[in-house]
């Protein structure tokens, strides 16, 4: 079986292109800009290549973009003032705060502050809480746009076995609540899983989000399986995910690319949550 290619690219170009027809309208009917603020502290090279793209398309599509790139030494206390002053601000619609942080600042702690209005990537605890619910709130970016992609694709998930490899709070965990919103069977599997290859032989719809590139080999996959690959490393400066694609795409349904894939829908999908941050409604 040879796969077919999600191609993350023209679906994350198509969305954009209404995205840019609504900020205009809100611009010109409500005089509101949507404005987003992007906190960088220190310099991971996968949140680098997500900037660097971020700004394109903030440009492309109108938004306001604010950026601030802290230093590694940063104090815990500074940033959570800088994160209070863009919670005044009412030109910033969105805030989004990238991980990792570095090891002397709490990630819970920060993000906490964060207002919900403003949590365009969905890391405050009440928001979070929402999503466990299934209650409405901006829903974090990667996931969301994971979702799109099934469903433009027109892949059915309810009824299907889900496999998540990663459990963190931005990919992972929310991945999976979300495919269990949509009533897939949902296995969350991590780097203490005894069987993984077995789990995810079982597996109808594969989602991969750990940053270990080759993680995901062509053993581990079964037939027609559909493989979404969201993990973002910096290997010899280029950006690359968790599945070996030549192997894997000569077994899979369907299967996402690195780069054009996942990575290329989350800075769209963190456009829209700006959009909606700012009160723009359908
Ligand atoms: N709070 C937070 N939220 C995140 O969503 C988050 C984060 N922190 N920290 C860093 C990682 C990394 N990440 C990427 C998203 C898009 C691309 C992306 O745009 N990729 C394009 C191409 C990039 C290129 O080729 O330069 C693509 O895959 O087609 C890359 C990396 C989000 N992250």
């Amino acid at each position: 079986m040879r796969a077919e290619i999600i191609d993350g690219k023209m679906v994350a170009k198509n969305i954009r292109i209404k995205l840019a027809a609504a900020i205009k309208k809100l611009e010109s009917e409500r005089g509101i800009k949507p404005g987003l603020a992007t906190i960088i502290v220190g310099s991971d090279a996968a949140s680098l290549s997500y900037v660097k793209n971020k700004e394109k398309i903030c440009l492309e599509t109108g938004l306001n973009s604010f950026s601030y790139n802290l230093p590694e030494d940063t104090r815990e206390g500074d940033l959570i003032q800088l994160i209070e002053e863009l919670n005044k601000r009412e030109d910033v619609h969105g805030i989004l705060l990238q991980l990792p942080l570095p090891e002397h600042i709490s990630a819970d702690r920060v993000t906490s502050v964060i207002s919900p209005l403003k949590d365009v990537d969905c890391l405050n605890p009440i928001n979070l809480g929402k999503l466990f619910k299934g209650q409405q709130c901006l829903m974090p970016c990667t996931p969301k746009g994971i979702i799109k992609l099934l469903e433009e694709y027109k892949i059915e998930i309810s009824g299907k076995k889900a496999a998540i490899v990663g459990r963190s709070s931005i990919v992972g965990k929310p991945a999976a609540l979300m495919l269990l919103n949509k009533h897939a069977t949902v296995t969350i599997c991590h780097s203490r899983t005894a069987e993984l290859k077995a789990e995810l032989m079982d597996s109808d719809i594969i989602i991969s989000a750990v940053g270990k590139p080759g993680l995901i080999t062509d053993d581990m996959v079964k037939v027609g399986a559909v493989v979404i690959d969201a993990g973002t490393s910096v290997l010899n400066g280029k950006l690359v995910g968790d599945v070996d694609f030549e192997k894997v795409s000569q077994k899979a349904s369907y299967i996402t690319p690195v780069p054009g894939g996942v990575g290329a829908m989350t800075t769209t999908m963190l456009i829209e949550n700006v959009l909606e941050a700012a009160g723009y409604h359908e």
